[in-house]
């Protein structure tokens, strides 16, 4: 007789690793979205695939736990938890590039889905707004161990155009999420767009506001421009889920390839939502909106 392998519940910091690495996946998965990876090829990569981003995900899993746990163990915003999960953050990365052979698949995302993965434990039952804020505190604690790199490409750009950056997204409570993604999702959702075309206008939203260092790095603020003002051509049209929408997002997508543009950062601030959504209780929605 075969032997019985015994079933053990999942820790409150491995599931919130699950939600963190599903999020990821799903955000790879959706398509069609302008510039980036997606279902139906590398956008306007030349190093990046699907399975690649998969893999990178699946790879975090480890990182996304321990940091959640640290949490757990630490129970409050200190200055020791914000070290710990600095030190988390660096190892992830270095895995990440592991696995990659190299290749930034996720930097972004570690960094601000770790911040919300240690938030989520610390505010267990939190609204998304009280994961997010919580969240900022931590990001607002200084690292002394952090390697300050001012020439990486989110440092550089945002000397160059005086604009903030995903350090400052995350120290201001993720409002692109919060503000933007988030209630998009939720109206796209009541409004009957169907979820992929309802996660597609959480991140149209996103973009729309968003200054992406990684579409400044390729494309300067010409490039910002036009990816903001082309993802609220988009929603203003109708969203992804109309026919006018779609095909102001075949504009768009056109346009971010021919400047070499990704918004990498939107995607990452979309997957925040997809793991906020999954994971706190949304406000109901005021009475008349549906
Ligand atoms: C504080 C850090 C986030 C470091 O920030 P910094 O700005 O100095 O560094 P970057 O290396 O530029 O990484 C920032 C990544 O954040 C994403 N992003 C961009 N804009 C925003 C924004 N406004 N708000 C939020 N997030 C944003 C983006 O990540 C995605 O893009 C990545 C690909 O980027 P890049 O390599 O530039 O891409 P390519 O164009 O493809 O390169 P080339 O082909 O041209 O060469 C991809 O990874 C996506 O994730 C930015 O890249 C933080 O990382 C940090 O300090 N970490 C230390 C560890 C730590 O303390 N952790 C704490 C606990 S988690
Ligand atoms: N889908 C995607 N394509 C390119 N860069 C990304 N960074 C995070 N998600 C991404």
């Amino acid at each position: 007789m075969s032997a019985l392998i015994a079933r053990q519940a999942p820790s409150a910091a491995e599931r919130l690793a699950d939600l963190a690495v599903q999020a990821l996946v799903d955000e790879a998965d959706l398509s069609p979205k302008p510039g980036l990876v997606d279902r139906r090829g590398s956008g306007a990569h030349s190093d990046l695939h699907l399975g690649l981003m998969h893999a990178s995900a699946q790879s975090l899993w480890p990182a996304f736990a321990a940091m959640a746990d640290a949490a757990r163990s630490e129970g409050r915003v200190s200055q020791a938890l914000r070290e710990t999960l600095g030190q988390l953050g660096r190892d992830g990365e270095a895995e990440m590039l592991r696995v990659t052979a190299g290749v930034n698949t996720h930097r972004g995302a570690i960094w601000a889905l770790g911040l919300l993965s240690a938030a989520a434990m610390l505010e267990s039952g939190a609204s998304a707004g009280g994961i997010a804020a919580s969240a900022a505190a931590l990001a607002r604690l200084d690292d002394p161990a952090a390697p300050h790199n001012p020439d990486s490409h989110g440092a550089r750009v945002c000397r160059r155009y005086g604009v903030l950056g995903a350090r400052e997204q995350a120290q201001h409570g993720f409002p692109a999420v919060i503000e933007h993604g988030l209630p998009q999702l939720l109206a796209s959702r009541r409004a009957g767009a169907g979820e992929q075309n309802a996660r597609l206008d959480a991140l149209l939203a996103i973009m729309s506001s968003l200054t992406d260092t990684c579409v400044l790095h390729r494309a300067g603020l010409e490039g910002l421009t036009r990816m903001q003002a082309g993802a609220r051509a988009v929603l203003e049209a109708g969203g992804a889920a109309s026919l006018a929408g779609r095909r102001q997002l075949r504009l768009l997508d056109r346009d971010m390839l021919a400047l070499n543009a990704s918004p990498g950062g939107a995607a990452d601030l979309l997957a925040a939502t997809l793991f906020l959504d999954r994971l706190a209780p949304h406000a109901p929605a005021p009475t008349g909106s549906n």
